[in-house]
């Protein structure tokens, strides 16, 4: 069996603002293989980009990383590191929450690389994408020029920069080696951006969506990674090319051998790319397995309902609208002490009135679901009426006469649930 490059325990990310605190990754674990694909799915606004951005440590204020362990796996950290910090160091294995952040800036980019949600955003627009990709070269020549535990105690003025993202935001210098131009070049070609030599010269308004993406994607690779997190790398696209993007990274993989943590609100796109797969719902992962854990041996109401709602799991199209309902707001003071999913749930219980806790479908798998129906028989509790969650929050003192005024169209009774 391959390894985990990483390991990620017990995640929390919160946000702080001025209407409350947003729990945005509520106590998220999961393990990434060297090599493998692996995905997480979920509908808006569920926690994935938030996700993504705290294993390249990029989350940025009103938000912070408030719970949990990154352990990556690079023997060499692990031996620089040892002597100061033994705590953080188990095996092959790194903590990068417990790490000085400088060393978390120096394998960014070079070991941890992301490619973001909008292309447009990482990109600079006053400079040439050739510019800004000789850019993320030299980022990754500086670094590998350093011995890493230099790094970890200086805070160089190129790492203080903070990010690669901040690194392009900023107006540049403009001198880039020769060398780190032509290597731009190699990349651009790599991506398959046809006249790579003129195109480096362009401004990245001159680039389709396609194109630019790609250019992303060649930045991204510009440091090497082992780790790629590519955050819905296709949204913007139309399907054809899409479907070259993904070819493009699945070939690259192979090349490399770099491992990739695909985020995608898109079934098809799991299913097309990925070895394994984490379901994320309301800030956590409810499922996470194999493909086929999870396509079809599913356990959780909300991946079933997820996979309800792509007819096609070969297209590469259809968005999630999974269950009637919507998705929690993760503000904290609006969380209810329950499953959270339970008020979409076709099989809630009272049982869900509790935190279910993530439980392994066989004692020796990784296929875990975050629901009581791994060990519960629907109706081993008493199922939950269909407007329970409709009166739960209303006020007391009117009590019974709403009971069909908020009537959801799924339990709506024939006598005028539709007429309000
Ligand atoms: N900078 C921020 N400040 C406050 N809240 C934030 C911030 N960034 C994200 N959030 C909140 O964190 C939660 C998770 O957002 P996230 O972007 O991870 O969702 P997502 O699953 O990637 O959705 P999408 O599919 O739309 O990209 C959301 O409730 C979002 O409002
Ligand atoms: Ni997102």
């Amino acid at each position: 069996m391959r390894e985990d490059v990483l390991r990620v325990e017990g995640l929390s990310t919160r946000f702080f603002t001025g209407e409350g605190q947003v729990n945005a990754v509520e106590n998220v674990s999961f393990d990434v293989r060297e090599g493998e694909v692996f995905g997480i799915v979920g509908e808006s606004g569920s926690g994935k980009s938030v996700t993504g951005l705290s294993l390249v440590d990029l989350v940025g204020s009103p938000g912070e990383i408030t719970d949990g362990e990154l352990w990556y796996r690079d023997a060499e950290l692990a031996d620089e590191v040892r002597e100061e910090f033994p705590d953080v160091v188990d095996g092959e294995y790194v903590d990068l929450r417990g790490v000085p952040e400088s060393v978390r800036t120096s394998l960014r980019g070079t070991s941890l690389s992301m490619i973001f949600q909008d292309p447009e955003s990482s990109f600079n627009p006053s400079l040439t994408v050739g510019e800004q990709i000789a850019e993320a070269v030299e980022v990754q020549q500086r670094a590998s020029s350093r011995p890493r535990s230099t790094r970890a105690r200086t805070d160089g003025e190129e790492y203080s920069l903070g990010s690669l993202v901040l690194s392009f935001a900023l107006p540049s210098r403009r001198y880039v080696s020769e060398e780190s131009r032509e290597r731009a070049i190699e990349l651009l070609e790599l991506v398959g951006i046809p006249d790579p030599v003129e195109r480096a010269d362009e401004y990245p308004h001159e680039y389709s969506g396609g194109m630019l993406q790609r250019a992303m994607i060649a930045q991204a690779l510009a440091g090497e990674p082992d780790v790629l997190v590519a955050d819905e790398p296709t949204t913007a696209l139309d399907v054809t090319i899409q479907a070259q993007v993904l070819d493009l990274l699945s070939e690259l993989q192979a090349e490399t051998g770099m491992t990739i943590l695909l985020i995608t609100h898109n079934l098809g796109v799991i299913a097309r790319m990925c070895d394994r797969v984490g379901v994320m719902y309301g800030g956590e992962i409810v499922e996470r397995g194999t493909l086929e854990d999870v396509f079809r041996d599913n356990v959780h109401p909300y991946t079933e309902g997820l996979l309800g709602s792509v007819p096609d799991l070969e297209s590469v199209g259809g968005s999630l609208d999974p269950v009637p309902g919507n998705v929690p707001s993760l503000l904290d003071h609006e969380m209810e002490d329950r499953c959270y999913f339970a008020d979409r749930c076709p099989k809630a219980m009272e049982a869900c009135l509790e935190r279910p806790p993530d439980t392994r479908v066989e004692a020796d798998g990784d296929h875990v679901v975050k629901c009581v129906l791994t060990d519960l028989e629907y109706g081993e509790s008493p199922p939950l009426p269909d407007d329970h969650f409709e009166t739960e929050g209303a006020d007391a003192s009117d009590g019974g006469s709403n009971e069909s005024a908020d009537a959801s169209d799924k339990s709506a009774s024939p006598d005028g649930g539709d007429s309000r």
